[in-house]
């Protein structure tokens, strides 16, 4: 159930994971938005700190590069502090953990309410990702199907140029996918243990959202969701 901090605050701690291009980023926009919970994605924040040139920005920077796991000790060191700064909102957290060495660290420092797994057939995800473009400076993610730029090839926004990454090109994406599923499946296994896991199949974000939003109003005490809409907005 949602920890009590004081009488009146109810806060809600949720994770979603899946696969590269399982609809992650789209899906934890939805909620954040509906639900008013702090979206936190390990992905933008590692980008962030690149921009900002922290050390552990630095570091993070030479992995990525070459297409792996940022380590785990610079990761939780990353993102736990980050998370003890909110100690008074609810978030969903994108992106983390990824290993079970990270599920362990974020076990130690929070209780969670509610896990989304999101098990989307490797073929929809290799067409998904293979139309994937994005602003490389932002992070804003595009698919030349689903969502795409207003005008072919640029940023909505800042109207800069669209870039592929190396690893969504076809011949990365089944490796790349392959890891993931090695890597998640014992953090799965973890929290299905706990009885928080809640795992959705489909090949399309618009079918799978239905059943996340009825969970999550379910879920969510509406006095929470209230409460952290009022605060970030
Ligand atoms: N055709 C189609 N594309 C979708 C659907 N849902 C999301 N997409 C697109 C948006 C993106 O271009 C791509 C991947 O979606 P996201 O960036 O939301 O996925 P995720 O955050 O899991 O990927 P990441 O971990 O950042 O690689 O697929 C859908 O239902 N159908
Ligand atoms: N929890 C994590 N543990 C290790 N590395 C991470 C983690 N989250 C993000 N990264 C690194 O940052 C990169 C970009 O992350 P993200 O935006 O989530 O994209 P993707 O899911 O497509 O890999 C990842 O490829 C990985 O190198």
């Amino acid at each position: 159930m949602a920890q009590k901090l004081d009488d009146t605050k109810l806060l809600f701690r949720a994770v979603i994971m899946g696969p590269p291009g399982s609809g992650k980023g789209t899906i934890s926009e939805r909620i954040a938005r509906g639900f008013g919970l702090q979206h936190l994605s390990s992905g933008d924040f590692l980008r962030e700190n690149i921009a900002s040139n922290t050390e552990a920005g630095v570091l993070a920077k030479t992995y990525i590069e070459k297409g792996l796991l940022v380590p785990d000790h610079v990761m939780t060191r990353l993102l736990l502090p980050r998370l003890e700064e909110m100690t008074c909102h609810s978030w969903l957290l994108d992106g983390f953990p990824r290993t079970l060495a990270q599920a362990e660290a974020l076990n130690s420092s929070c209780e969670l309410d509610l896990v989304i797994s999101l098990n989307i057939p490797l073929e929809t995800l290799k067409e998904r990702l293979s139309h994937r473009w994005i602003h490389q400076a932002s992070g804003r993610v595009y698919n030349m199907c689903f969502n795409p730029p207003r005008v072919q090839g640029v940023d909505d926004i800042t109207g800069e140029p669209l870039i592929q990454q190396d690893d969504d090109k076809p011949e990365a994406l089944v490796a790349r996918l392959r890891h993931y599923k090695d890597v998640a499946k014992p953090v799965i296994d973890v929290y299905k243990a706990k009885g928080i896991l809640h795992t959705f199949s489909d090949t399309d974000t618009d079918r799978i959202w239905p059943y996340i939003s009825s969970l999550l109003s379910a879920k969510i005490p509406t006095d929470i969701a209230d409460a952290q809409r009022a605060s970030t907005h």
